[in-house]
């Protein structure tokens, strides 16, 4: 299982999203141009420090991603308020690369149509959208369930 965040523009978010990468055990991709710098430097001036213990790939083009992700036999599986299936209703994949789309204005319309899945978190009607990080600890979260992907470690009960 991957994140994988299409050109992020709030850093603030992303860093939340790295965290979760970092704590979940999963890898993250950035597709640039992001809104704000994303050198291992930058997170660092920025006081990201889960940064030695996540694996961060940075793609220069949605393009560029899309065709490694293929060559891996990744699926795509976007994260978008359009999307027609519940993510509850998705069986997820070990390889599968959850992406997410940007805080501002989403996906366009080539990346939608690239993705192999595309999931919504089911929500009021009446409500715009949950917020980037939010939406993919959810559906990061019944990803590893379904996958057994959780980190081990000591659970008790
Ligand atoms: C703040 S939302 C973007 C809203 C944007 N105006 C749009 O129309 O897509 C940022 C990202 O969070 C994710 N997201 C937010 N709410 C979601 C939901 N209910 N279901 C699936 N993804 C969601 C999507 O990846 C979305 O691109």
């Amino acid at each position: 299982m991957r994140l994988a965040l299409y050109q992020p523009d709030i850093p603030q978010n992303a860093g939340t999203l790295i965290r979760l990468a970092a704590c979940m055990g999963v890898a993250v991709d950035i597709v640039q141009p992001a809104g704000f710098p994303v050198s291992d430097r930058a997170f660092r001036r920025a006081g990201l420090d889960y940064l030695d213990h996540v694996e961060i790939t940075r793609h220069v083009s949605f393009a560029a991603f899309n065709s490694d992700r293929r060559a891996a036999g990744r699926r795509l599986v976007l994260l978008t308020t359009r999307g027609s299936r519940a993510h509850h209703d998705v069986v997820f994949e070990e390889l599968d690369v959850l992406m997410l789309g940007r805080e501002s204005a989403g996906v366009p319309e080539d990346v939608h149509a690239a993705a192999d899945v595309r999931v919504r978190i089911p929500m009021r009607p009446d409500l715009r959208s949950l917020d980037v990080a939010v939406a993919g600890a959810i559906v990061l979260g019944e990803a590893l369930r379904q996958t057994s992907g959780f980190p081990s470690g000591s659970v008790e009960g």
